[in-house]
């Protein structure tokens, strides 16, 4: 029941720490046992044959009895029981040695109760064999050695010895007698053959069982030991081979040191073992943590019972000599297994302890769980109502372009150019929202005309102030609107310099082409973290009716078609779609657009385009929350010069060229003044350049355009021209627009009427002083606030 116990709490046995100590340390293994024990046995017949042989040889018939040439232990151990042939033997090779010699019945012998000798008579002899024999430093035996069971390989030993010592003697006995090198008789004598250094308490136990009891053989005390330690028997049997292939003498030294070696072991496995069982209670605390566990003290109890149970099993295992009570033995195993019962109950209630805190802790968890899946559905709640907000916030704005108007005309003047002689100019007063201009007169009167516009630009308007009103439309873009800027005017009246600026590009100078991939590229960054935008361009030039690709690499000027409704709004797919990612990077691809650009010479601009140039930037936006997808567009145009061409002037080519120029000119202001005027029809497909903006012009889209106007008054008859194509596309919108505007129409009428009567007062003051009115300095027309309604009106 104690080796069960032990096994239950220790995951080792002393049986198992004593055959892996000799494993390890000896070097015998179970395989090798079979092999050594034949061979010792043969090695044993051997030299008992050779103790036979000299026996008979030595003592020849003795009593009758005479050994086998080669006997088997049994026979050997029969032929000498009686001591006969050994005291004859020992006589002869030390005459005197055994005085008496008690003689076996034979034939020459009677004994006289006609009974055979008794086994005390013969072990007199055997007695007075061994005496004499230790007397002259020969190692003997024990007398039971010759007795069933006993060993005869020591009694080999013995005679071995004595016949070494004979022939020692017969040599003439020179120096002192040893034999095999190895024995020392002094330190054997009274029969005590086996005395051990008592340095140890397990040897000393050790030794007392050896000594205790001299009639049991170091084999059976080993034995007894390791059955005490619950070892096997297969154990039993290894060690014996082990010590068996030993000699006699060094037989206590081995099982010393060998024990040494166990109780090493045993102790190192204890320790490693408490280690063990104080890391996995630790774990235990810390898996959880607050937890009633009185774990120290269980502990503790734990590493006392360890003790314990070393000093019980030492106790048992070592110390368990038969001087111990049975009794004592007993009662310290009930200690030991209530202990452990004990120990085993606690663990339970830890362990039930445990799991209920872990029940506990789950129940949090999964309470928090619930608590944290609640917040999440309401920010994922909340997050959808922001995506709403953002949307209609969207929308919202965008409704706020529409009713800035879908379509706006903003009037831009041109500042004398430098060099140019300052002639009178064409431009007789601008304000906000209109300019008049000076027309000359049939009859040498001059006229003033005016034009009204969402917005005027004088001559002293920076780029900046241009792009002001522009700026709003980008966001529109990022929305999945479609945009379309225009510049139009005739030759040299400043639509590159809007668009793009002036040939030496200053960061004040930069045009609307840049500053509106500029915040483009600035809004789009603004938003990563909701949506992931593409930006991509092409750069087209129609001219003479034919679509070009600005940005082709291949050198080719081939002729492209346009598709309208394309599913990824790309109208012209085998033009260059450059994907761009930075202003930079549109600079460059303007510049080689504007390189590639056809430039044709004309009496009024040497470098003025007789093409339309469209930078178009194509915006693909994903909604990284929903995956949705926006796309919109920026046409970009720098149209072709809008002068009337004088066909007396110009033929040919250049001819030809203005006659297309015209048409698709005249073409867009149809299409503006279609959509405008909400026609069912727009005319797109009369000219290329409606048609490559169709998906961009009318519906959501948006439509800015630019007019120019250039201030020289020879320019009367073009910037009237001009003026009229505006006013053609401005003037329909605005009024669709005021419709549109309930809340501010009143407001805007009221202003009508009072600037009507403004301008009405200012009329009669002006017939007065009609030649201080020929002056057309902006500082006079911006005195004059309202005029632009009154000849509107007009
Ligand atoms: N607002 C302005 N301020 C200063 N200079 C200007 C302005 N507008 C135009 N210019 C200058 O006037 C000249 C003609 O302008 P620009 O080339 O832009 O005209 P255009 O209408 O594009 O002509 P074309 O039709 O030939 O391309 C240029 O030298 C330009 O720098």
């Amino acid at each position: 029941m104690e080796t069960e116990q032990q096994q239950q709490l220790w995951p080792f046995s002393v049986a198992s720490v004593v055959e892996d100590m000799i494993q390890e340390n000896i070097g015998a293994r179970p395989r090798d046992v079979d092999v050594v024990a034949s061979r010792k046995a043969e090695e044993a017949s051997l030299r008992r044959y050779e103790a036979a042989g000299w026996l008979r040889k030595t003592a020849g018939v003795v009593g009758g009895k005479d050994l086998p040439a080669e006997p088997s232990e049994e026979e050997f151990r029969l032929g000498l029981r009686s001591g006969i042939i050994l005291c004859t033997v020992l006589n002869k090779v030390q005459p005197g040695a055994v005085p008496k010699v008690v003689e076996g019945p034979g034939d020459s012998v009677e004994v006289p109760d006609g009974a055979a000798l008794s086994a005390f008579q013969y072990f007199e002899n055997v007695r007075n064999f061994l005496v004499a024999v230790e007397e002259m430093g020969i190692p003997n035996f024990e007398a039971s050695d010759l007795e069933q069971g006993g060993k005869s390989a020591r009694v080999v030993s013995c005679i071995l010895a004595l016949k070494s010592y004979s022939e020692w003697k017969q040599s003439g006995g020179v120096g002192t007698w040893k034999y095999g090198g190895n024995l020392k008789p002094s330190s054997c004598g009274g029969g005590k053959p086996f005395m051990r250094k008592n340095s140890e308490p397990f040897t000393s136990s050790f030794s007392r069982m050896s000594s205790g009891d001299p009639s049991s053989s170091f084999d059976e005390q080993f034995h007894d030991l390791i059955e005490a330690g619950g070892a096997s028997r297969s154990l039993n049997m290894l060690v014996r081979t082990v010590l068996s292939n030993r000699k006699q003498e060094e037989i206590p030294n081995i099982v010393e040191s060998m024990l040494n070696k166990v109780m090493e072991e045993f102790d190192r496995r204890l320790v490693s073992h408490n280690e063990q069982m104080k890391t996995a209670a630790k774990d235990m605390e810390e898996s959880s943590p607050g937890m009633p566990l009185s774990r120290t003290s269980s502990d503790t109890r734990m590493e006392e019972d360890s003790s314990t149970q070393i000093k019980t099993e030492e106790c048992c295992s070592y110390e368990g000599t038969p001087h111990e009570e049975p009794r004592d033995q007993l009662l310290k195993q009930q200690v030991l297994v209530e202990r452990q019962q004990k120990d085993i109950q606690e663990l339970k209630l830890t362990l039930h302890t445990t799991k209920e805190g872990m029940h506990f802790l789950q129940m949090k968890y999964l309470e928090e769980f619930n608590n944290l899946g609640k917040h999440l559905h309401g920010l994922a709640h909340a997050a959808s109502g922001y995506q709403r907000v953002l949307e209609e916030n969207r929308k919202l704005y965008n409704q706020v372009q529409d009713l800035k108007g879908n379509i706006r005309v903003y009037c831009r003047v041109r500042p004398f150019l430098t060099g140019q002689p300052n002639r009178f100019g064409a431009v007789d007063r601008l304000d906000e929202g209109s300019i008049t201009i000076i027309t000359p007169s049939k009859y040498g009167k001059e006229g003033r005309k005016s034009f009204s516009f969402n917005k005027v630009f004088g001559p002293l308007a920076t780029q900046e102030e241009v792009f002001a009103d522009t700026q709003p439309l980008i966001r529109s873009v990022l929305d999945g609107y479609n945009v379309c800027i225009f510049a139009y005017g005739q030759t040299g009246s400043g639509k590159t310099y809007t668009m793009t600026g002036p040939k030496d590009l200053t960061e004040e100078s930069l045009g609307v082409n840049y500053r509106a991939l500029s915040d483009l590229f600035l809004l789009s960054d603004q938003r990563k973290e909701v949506i992931c935008y593409d930006i991509s361009v092409q750069m087209l030039e129609i001219y003479n009716e034919q679509v070009r690709d600005l940005l082709a690499t291949d050198g080719l000027n081939r002729r492209l078609e346009i598709r309208n409704s394309s599913q990824n709004g790309i109208n012209v797919p085998d033009a260059s779609l450059v994907s761009v990612s930075s202003p930079s990077d549109v600079l460059n691809l303007m510049n080689i657009g504007q390189r590639n650009r056809a430039v044709g010479a004309t009496a009024m601009n040497d470098r003025s385009s007789r093409s339309h140039s469209c930078l178009t930037v194509h915006v693909q936006g994903r909604d990284l929350t929903s995956g949705a997808v926006l796309r919109g567009s920026m046409h970009l145009v720098d149209l072709a010069g809008s002068e009337r061409v004088d066909k007396s002037e110009v033929t040919g080519d250049r001819l030809k060229e203005a006659q297309h120029i015209n048409k698709s000119l005249s073409a867009l202001g149809d299409v503006i003044a279609s959509l405008a005027q909400k026609n069912s029809h727009v005319p797109y497909r009369n000219s290329k350049l409606t048609q490559l903006l169709q998906d961009s012009l009318g519906g959501q889209a948006k439509t800015l355009m630019f007019v120019h106007i250039s201030p020289e008054a020879d320019a009367h008859g073009e910037t009237i021209s001009t003026l009229k194509f505006a006013e053609r596309v401005a003037t329909v919108e605005l009024g669709a627009a005021r419709v549109n505007k309930d809340g501010s129409e009143v407001k805007e009428l009221k202003e009508q009427v009072a600037s009507l009567k403004a301008a009405l007062a200012m009329k009669e003051g002006e017939s007065e002083n009609s030649q201080h009115s020929r002056s057309s300095t902006p500082e006079r027309l911006k005195r004059k606030p309202g005029f632009a309604f009154f000849l509107q009106l007009a």
